[in-house]
């Protein structure tokens, strides 16, 4: 009765079975590459019925790789005992579920795997997150392009899809995505460059200098249905609050858009999350994006680019199939 629960809450990703040792594991049974496991969070008490129950994990990876793993848990909402695995695990490359992770852990998170598949040629990394679908994908499509496993964040997406799911859905959020491309940009770099760390111990992105940005104005086009009443609240990348807009500022009936208007233009530094909150207080459309990576004074993010929105695509029930947010800073 568990197996059956846990193979439909593991939904269209790859399991791991293994009749002769009676493993069955949401785990995925091609390693990725060879070395790279992704799997579902280990868990106790009544979530091991539907998840991975700790106590298999355990004896599959002593069993496979006895003395010879490291666990990364990315969750940042989800905790176990380090000593369930020797001590083994690294939880410092955390982020939460259907969100991009901070661009400063990136390149470290692929430094830390890096450091320890070549410390010895049999060790093996298992990257995790809860489902260990879509934290798990960007973190692992990141290090097929830090090892240089992959040339381009595209083909290391499709490798990821491939490799962990049987429908070839890997990473499908969109801010998600946009991360992944933006580490494709920064692996562009010379290597000393991006493994640089600045006076705050943080590894140095394209633009040195702490790329600041003033937001002036946000804009929604052409206005979704009951926009009227949103919220607009922007966070920072630790999820801070730094900006909350209560209501729309401009509606412009002929051209159906709809714009918050800063009255003194917002500095944003590094990591933001736009979030658009409905009335009953739910996130309707996010996206992230990272200052380090605007090249003009304003980003277009088109409905397929935005978290939540992208589903629409094809249907056009919330937003209209041109449906974009317009982000504009000071020049
Ligand atoms: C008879 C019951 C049949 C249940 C069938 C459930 C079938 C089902 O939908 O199972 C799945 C759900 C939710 O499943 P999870 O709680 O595991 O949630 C998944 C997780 O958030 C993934 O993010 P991550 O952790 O990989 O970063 C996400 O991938 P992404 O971020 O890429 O979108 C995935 O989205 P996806 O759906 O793949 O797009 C979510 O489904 O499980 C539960 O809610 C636990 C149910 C526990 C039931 C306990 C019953 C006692």
């Amino acid at each position: 009765m568990a197996v059956l629960l846990r193979r439909l809450v593991s939904k269209k990703k790859k399991r791991y079975q293994d009749t002769e040792n009676n493993f069955d594991l949401d785990l995925t049974c091609t390693h990725v590459t060879n070395r790279i496991i992704a799997m579902g969070i280990p868990s106790e008490n009544y979530e091991r019925f539907y998840r991975n129950p700790m106590t298999e994990v355990q004896r599959f990876l002593e069993s496979k790789h006895k003395g010879k793993y490291k666990l990364w848990n990315l969750c940042a909402e989800r905790h176990y005992e380090k000593a369930h695995f020797h001590g083994r695990v690294e939880d410092s490359f955390q982020f939460y579920d259907h969100e991009a992770p901070k661009m400063e852990i990136i390149i470290p998170f692929c430094k830390n795997v890096h450091e320890w598949l070549n410390s010895d040629p049999e060790n093996v990394a298992i990257i995790h997150c809860k489902a260990g679908k879509g934290r798990t994908g960007v973190m692992i499509c990141c290090y097929l392009l830090y090892s240089r496993f992959k040339d381009n964040a595209q083909e290391s997406m499709e490798f990821y899809a491939v490799a962990r799911t049987l429908n070839q859905k890997g990473v499908t959020i969109p801010s998600q995505q946009r991360y992944i491309r933006y580490c494709d940009r920064v692996l562009q770099l010379p290597q000393n460059k991006y493994e640089q760390l600045n006076s705050n111990n943080v590894y140095v992105l394209p633009h040195p200098e702490n790329r600041s940005l003033n937001i002036t104005r946000i804009k929604l086009n052409p206005a979704p249905n009951g926009v009227g009443t949103c919220e607009l609240r922007l966070y920072d990348g630790d999820f801070k609050i730094i900006c909350t807009h209560p209501n729309v500022i401009r509606f412009d009936e002929q051209s159906k858009e709809v714009e918050w208007v800063f009255d003194k233009p917002l500095t944003v530094n590094q990591d933001v999350k736009a979030s658009i909150i409905s009335k009953k207080g739910k996130p309707c459309l996010n996206f992230w994006f990272n200052t380090e990576f605007i090249d003009d004074y304003n980003v277009v993010i088109p409905k397929i680019q935005m978290d939540k929105a992208y589903k629409d695509c094809g249907k056009n029930i919330k937003y209209k199939s041109n449906f974009q947010a317009e982000v504009y800073f000071e020049k």
